[in-house]
């Protein structure tokens, strides 16, 4: 065990300034508590405090470099390093707050129960926010063992994820684990994400084996003095880390107008056809949106679903300017302040 079998590789050795000095010194973050992180190199796990200076706030799966060995007495953070990917989204309430919901993670599971939770416009918003990430997504339809007509499921998902990898499963039969098992390779990260109660533990522990607590090499932080409100990275046997997060009753991605329109590309496409340039798609003669929808082309949920994200982006660029702007102002009256105290003296 070392620091390459939890993922450590060429791209983080590339952000290495002095290799000797440094690389006893990295780690990585299992999870996040108030002020203090998890971290583990391989080795021995131990915990670091985050001081208030840092480059970056790290997340579940970050590689961070700190400023002893992981066996000393008093642990800091020093560095963040950067990362394969990132998975964030809006913070639930603060609408122009970001957070980070996990780092460098290769396959991002959207997990959604093939019953009432499943909803399309949901998974659209989810499979934007991976595409944006890095990670690839793959949607996990469970709890099949409840269901009657899982081809339907299927089906839907097809229509608006292409060429994303659907692995339906049960985990009462133990269905669909051979699918899941093949995405994982030693050293491979893995997130689960979805609504409360969807079955992403459950799959976490399908996916680490039942007796993960004995048979994994890293060993975990007592589970009983953390609430599951936290998100953890946890080890499979074969070498794959999964990290479970909290269920998300709201989630607001974090994507650029390209990928949205890349993503709804079917949507923008057909815009060039309206009648009128500035047409509002909701009441024009001609407008070749209210027609696609009108013969079936378009989904009107989807349409909907692509209108929000439009506007969300677009409230999300104002907030972040507005924040931007705030803090200039700060800094120029610091400025100013500055002055007149260096004036009088
Ligand atoms: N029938 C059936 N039940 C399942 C399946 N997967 C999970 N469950 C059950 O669904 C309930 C919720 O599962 P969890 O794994 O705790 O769900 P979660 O997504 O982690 O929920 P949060 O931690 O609240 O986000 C539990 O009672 C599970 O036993 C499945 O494939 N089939
Ligand atoms: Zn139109």
């Amino acid at each position: 065990m070392n620091l390459h079998s939890l993922g450590f590789g060429q791209f983080f050795m590339s952000q290495i300034e002095d290799y000797e000095q440094e690389i006893d010194k990295i780690a990585r973050v299992l999870a996040v508590h108030k002020g203090v992180l998890e971290v583990h190199n391989g080795e021995i796990s131990a915990q670091a405090r985050l001081p208030e200076s840092i480059n970056m706030q790290p997340t579940v799966g970050d590689f961070v470099l700190l400023d002893g060995l992981l066996d000393s007495d008093s642990l800091a953070v020093k560095q963040v390093y950067e990362r394969k990917s990132l998975l964030q989204r809006m913070a639930a309430g603060n609408r122009s707050q970001v957070q980070p919901i996990a780092a460098n993670v290769d396959y991002a599971l959207i997990v959604t129960s093939m019953n009432d939770e499943f909803n399309l416009s949901r998974l659209e918003r989810y499979l934007l926010a991976i595409q944006e990430s890095g990670a690839t997504p793959v949607v996990v339809l469970s709890k099949q063992d409840l269901c009657d007509n899982p081809d339907d499921y299927i089906e839907q998902v097809e229509r608006i994820a292409r060429g994303v990898q659907i692995i339906p499963i049960s985990a009462p039969k133990k269905l669909g684990l051979d699918k899941l098992l093949s995405l994982l390779s030693p050293g491979a990260t893995l997130v689960a994400i979805g609504s409360s109660g969807v079955g992403k533990s459950t799959l976490v522990n399908y996916i680490c084996g039942e007796d993960m607590q004995k048979t994994q090499a890293i060993s975990f932080f007592d589970k009983g003095s953390h609430t599951t409100t936290s998100r953890q990275m946890l080890q499979a046997a074969n070498g794959s880390l999964v990290i479970d997060t909290p269920g998300m009753r709201e989630f607001q991605p974090i994507v650029q107008a390209e990928t949205i329109s890349e993503a709804f590309d079917d949507i923008e496409s057909k815009m060039p056809h309206c009648r009128y340039r500035n047409c509002s798609h909701t009441v024009e003669d001609g407008c070749a949106i209210l027609k696609a929808i009108e013969a079936g082309d378009i989904d009107d949920r989807r349409w909907k679903n692509y209108q929000k994200m439009q506007r969300e982006q677009d409230r999300r660029n104002q907030a972040f300017k507005q924040n931007s702007k705030l803090r200039w102002k700060k800094v120029h009256l610091d400025m100013r302040q500055r002055k007149k105290m260096e004036d009088r003296s």
